[in-house]
């Protein structure tokens, strides 16, 4: 378990007159165990703020701290520090390595830790993990062209975890996936969180899917935090302006999504 913090952070693409400031002066806080959900419309800045963390771009201002400890920068023990923030991305195709196995990619996955272990001891990891996303371990020497979407997005989620980590990005997870698919990828997600003890930075522009998965959730805008707070309170009753605008054009809201019922 693990707390994430963002200060003051600002994230530039670009030079020049060309350079665009994605990322403008966030402060975000996602506590130790607790999911805490990121809302805003496309091009606000999430995918940005996600990547900052795990070292894909380099804030041109402001800190991000995993317990404390600066994990900008690529000194070894900052990369280190940092692998401990794992991220799972939209497109599980994309992410996957389609002439690997998948039981190849999940032991991948498992050299984040640092570790070496022996060949054993890999096949005993890659088992265990197969089996805690649900998946016959008997198929680790089949390539991710053998499985559906959602199987794959599931396999992402076991490379991930290989790494041990203590806080996990995910960033818009379902949206590539087939809305019958959707609801098991967040179960298993929600069960990994509560059974590791995860540390969530859930990103999403599904306000329903938000409020199944998250405590708390920061609204972002044009790359600034509008509104943060218990997803309860901020989907409920939001105080910006924009929030109502975001859940103005989401049909139904009124009770705690039921994906069971809904897909
Ligand atoms: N590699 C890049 N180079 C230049 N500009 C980028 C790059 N990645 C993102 N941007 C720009 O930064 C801004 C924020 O993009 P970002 O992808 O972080 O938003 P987002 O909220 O995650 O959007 P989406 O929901 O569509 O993924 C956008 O204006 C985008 O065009």
């Amino acid at each position: 378990m693990s707390t994430l913090e963002y200060a003051n952070v600002s994230v530039r693409y670009g030079h020049g007159a060309g350079a665009h400031l994605a990322v403008q002066d966030v402060d975000l806080t996602v506590r130790s165990g607790r999911v805490h959900g990121l809302v805003g419309e496309s091009g606000s800045g999430k995918s940005t703020l996600a990547a900052a963390a795990v070292g894909l771009v380099r804030p041109a201002a402001g800190t991000i701290r995993l317990d404390g400890v600066d994990i900008v920068g690529s000194s070894a023990s900052v990369r280190a520090t940092r692998r401990r923030v794992q991220m799972i991305f939209q497109d599980p195709f994309s992410a996957l390595d389609p002439r690997m196995p998948i039981g190849e990619s999940i032991a991948e996955g498992m050299r984040a830790t640092g570790r070496r272990p022996a060949r054993a001891e890999r096949t005993r990891r890659v088992k265990e993990l197969l089996e805690l996303v649900h998946i016959d371990p008997a198929r680790a020497g089949e390539p991710p062209g053998a499985f559906s979407g959602g199987q794959c997005q599931r396999v992402t989620i076991a490379r991930a975890l290989a790494a041990e980590p203590d806080v996990v990005i995910a960033d818009e997870i379902t949206s590539a996936l087939d809305v019958s698919v959707q609801g098991v990828v967040l179960n298993l997600l929600r069960e990994l969180q509560a059974e590791l003890k995860l540390t969530i930075l859930f990103i999403s522009h599904n306000l329903a899917v938000v409020r199944y998965m998250c405590d708390t959730v920061s609204v972002m805008r044009q790359g600034r935090i509008v509104e943060s707070g218990a997803t309860e309170s901020v989907l409920s009753a939001p105080s910006h302006p924009y929030t109502r605008e975001l859940l103005a054009a989401v049909p139904v809201m009124g009770e705690r999504f039921d994906w069971e019922k809904a897909t």
